[in-house]
């Protein structure tokens, strides 16, 4: 056992022109732990998994990954790392195959490439990497279809399963059912819990509270720009704070 956090936040601030963005957020996210990250629209969430990713610096405050401060590294060297996360918007080449996808995916992770103009070769090890990640979400079946004809909740899946080939020890999960039928939430909800399973630490960002109540360990509240709580489920929803401030509020 590690005697440290996964993924430590220590006062980290955020002001871009004269906007607080956010504000002496703290936390720490144990390994293996699946923590929900909610609050109302423009609250910070986003933002929050922007700094943890390396897509924006933080202007105040410290990001530790695995013991090891990475404020200042980019993206890659966090990826590198055992960071992995997927967008809002999906991050799929429409005209490649499933396989392909992740393949590609799981080269870049094994050569370090962070372009496709830089694609390393395809090799066996990666295509197995990429099966294993299909096989996981359960989509083996749909190796060979053309991205672009996959439905919604097929995409999401292909997304973790990308995610997955790049063996991360921390998933960032941003709004993983935002665009999905209402019918397949159970099933991705499912892939969710099995990459939680696998002993890697998840964070999600999401919307639907049932969903984000029923899967994880903690929920992380933010509010404008500030973590407002870090607790149970259950005692997130009593906390008289969170319920003023956030359940209050139109979202
Ligand atoms: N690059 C930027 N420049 C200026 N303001 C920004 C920038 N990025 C985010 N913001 C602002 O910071 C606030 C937090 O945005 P963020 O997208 O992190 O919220 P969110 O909680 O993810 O919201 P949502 O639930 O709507 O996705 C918003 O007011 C947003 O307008």
């Amino acid at each position: 056992m590690t005697d440290h956090p996964m993924l430590a936040l220590e006062h980290v601030g955020l002001r871009i022109g004269g906007a607080r963005i956010l504000h002496d957020v703290s936390l720490e996210v144990r390994t293996g732990e699946m923590l929900g990250v909610i609050g109302p629209n423009g609250a910070g969430k986003t933002t929050l998994f922007n700094v943890i990713s390396g897509v924006m610096k933080p202007t105040e405050g410290v990001v530790a990954l695995d013991g090891r401060d990475v404020t200042g590294e980019p993206i890659h060297r966090r990826a590198a790392a055992g960071l992995g996360r997927t967008f809002q918007t999906s991050s799929l080449f429409p005209a490649l195959s499933v396989l392909e996808n992740v393949r590609l995916a799981a080269q870049a992770h094994a050569g370090g490439a962070t372009s496709v103009l830089r694609m390393p070769r395809r090799t066996d090890a990666a295509t197995e990497a990429a099966f294993a990640a299909l096989a996981e979400v359960g989509l083996a079946d749909r190796a060979d279809a053309e991205a672009s004809g996959l439905a919604h909740g097929e995409k999401r899946k292909v997304e973790i399963a990308m995610l997955i080939a790049m063996n991360p020890k921390v998933v960032l999960l941003d709004e993983p059912m935002a665009g999905v039928a209402s019918g397949d939430v159970p099933a991705i909800t499912e892939v969710i819990r099995g990459l939680h399973r696998g002993g890697r630490t998840v964070l999600m960002v999401e919307h639907h509270m049932d969903v984000v109540l029923g899967l994880v360990d903690r929920v992380a509240v933010m509010h404008h720009g500030e973590l407002l709580a870090a607790d149970t489920p259950e005692a997130v929803m009593a906390n008289p704070l969170v319920q003023s401030a956030y359940l209050g509020e139109a979202v």
